[in-house]
């Protein structure tokens, strides 16, 4: 019987690698030179064609910072026609009036803000521009006085670690929908030194539950898989099944998507598992999308929890979690590798979890 492959439920897409800012940790060591070869506006609508035959994921455009490409615009419409849900990641540094009236009219459904402290200080440290902080509040009373819907992103690591709490707050006050945090991946400027220990991650994402059960607005912890562990046990000690009624859209999904229902497009159109993990499946302008999707070898090994190596191979909470693949590479060359960063050790015989 021939496996069917469902389709992606999210692309990350780098319009361009192109920036405005130069942030110690980017993941795309973005700088204000763009290559020559990022894909053309054609090429780009081809891909949202492409991808609109699959199936109709969230099409976040991303970069590089997305606002510096001048046809972002006529992309964004394009994938809102095609019936895309279309959201864009931003460093909100660039936002004026008539650009989210643009945006608007794009029919671009939310914005992800990044912030990465809740003090100009740390967050200026991290984006490597003076000032970014109070530009970046500047972009976000913009989106305010639109209406505008927007979500704020933070990038865990050690520069920010004991001021988490307080950005989550600085979110909630600025009238965020959501707030996501990333925990950084070292790739690109991402320095494994940077890193949080596997000790604060567990303790931040055991804050992270204990935050989401009260939080009005929806929180999401990326690239931090063992979330999905840690809920589980949490739950059983509270007696608590999971269901979407209790854990709401984290009980229908798993950590790590990479591959699976998430997959990330170049500037130059190439597509990687995440933006993370530099294992290439294949090229947009050698091969159709559906066909690298489909079969790309590094696609279909992120598809088969077996394939999972070291104690991530053994652990009960493999088909939740399955470790950070990108971790794993960045720390051994083999993405299939157990997660470096989790201190959970499974159970001897490796049987399904049960709860
Ligand atoms: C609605 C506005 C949203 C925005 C603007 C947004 C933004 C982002 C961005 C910028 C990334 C990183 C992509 C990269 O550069 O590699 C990302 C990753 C991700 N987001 Fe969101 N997101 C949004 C909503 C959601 C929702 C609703 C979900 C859940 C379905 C989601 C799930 C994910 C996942 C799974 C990743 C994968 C990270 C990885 O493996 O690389 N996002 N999101
Ligand atoms: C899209 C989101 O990804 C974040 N981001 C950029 N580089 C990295 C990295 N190396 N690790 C984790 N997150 C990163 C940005 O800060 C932004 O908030
Ligand atoms: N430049 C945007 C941000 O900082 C999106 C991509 S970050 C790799 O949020
Ligand atoms: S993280 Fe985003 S804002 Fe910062 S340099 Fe990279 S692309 Fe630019």
């Amino acid at each position: 019987m021939i496996a069917m492959t469902n389709a992606p439920r999210l692309i990350a897409w780098e319009l361009t690698a192109g920036c405005n800012l130069n942030c110690v940790h980017c993941r795309g060591a973005s700088t204000s030179s763009v290559p020559a070869d990022e894909l053309t506006t054609d090429e780009a609508k081809h891909f949202i064609d492409e991808v609109a035959g699959l199936g109709k994921p969230i099409l976040i455009l991303s970069g590089g910072e997305p606002l510096t490409r001048s046809d972002v615009f006529e992309i964004a419409r394009y994938g809102t026609d095609a019936g895309l849900r279309v959201v864009l990641a931003t460093n909100g540094t660039l936002l004026t009036p008539e650009i989210v009236e643009k945006l608007k009219k794009a029919g671009v459904q939310r914005l992800s803000i990044s912030i990465d402290g809740a003090t100009a200080e740390t967050h200026d440290n991290f984006r490597g521009m003076p000032g970014a902080f109070e530009r970046t509040l500047a972009g976000i009373e913009v989106l305010r006085k639109a209406d505008f819907p927007f979500q704020i992103n933070t990038t865990v690591s050690k520069r920010n670690l004991e001021e988490i709490h307080k950005t989550f707050d600085l979110a909630k006050e600025l009238g965020a929908v959501a707030y996501h945090v990333f925990f950084l991946v070292p790739t690109g400027r991402g320095e494994e030194s940077d890193e949080v220990s596997p000790a604060d991650y567990e303790r931040i994402l055991h804050w992270f539950y204990e935050m989401q059960k009260k939080s009005e607005i929806q929180l999401k912890a990326t690239c931090a898989p063992h979330y999905f562990r840690i809920m589980r046990q949490q739950a059983k000690k509270e007696g608590i099944e999971i269901s979407v009624k209790t854990h709401g859209y984290e009980a229908m999904t798993k950590g790590c998507l990479g591959g699976t229902g998430f997959c990330f497009v170049s500037s130059v159109g190439e597509v990687y598992p995440c933006g993370y993990l530099p294992v290439l499946a294949g090229k947009l302008r050698e091969q159709p999308f559906r066909e690298i999707w489909e079969n790309s070898e590094v696609f279909a090994k992120l598809r088969n929890p077996e394939e999972l190596k070291g104690k991530c191979g053994i652990c009960e909470y493999k088909k939740v979690c399955a470790g950070c693949r990108a971790r794993a590479y960045a720390a051994t060359g083999d993405y299939l590798e157990e997660e470096p960063y989790c201190i959970y050790r499974p159970r001897k015989n490796g049987s399904d979890q049960d709860d």
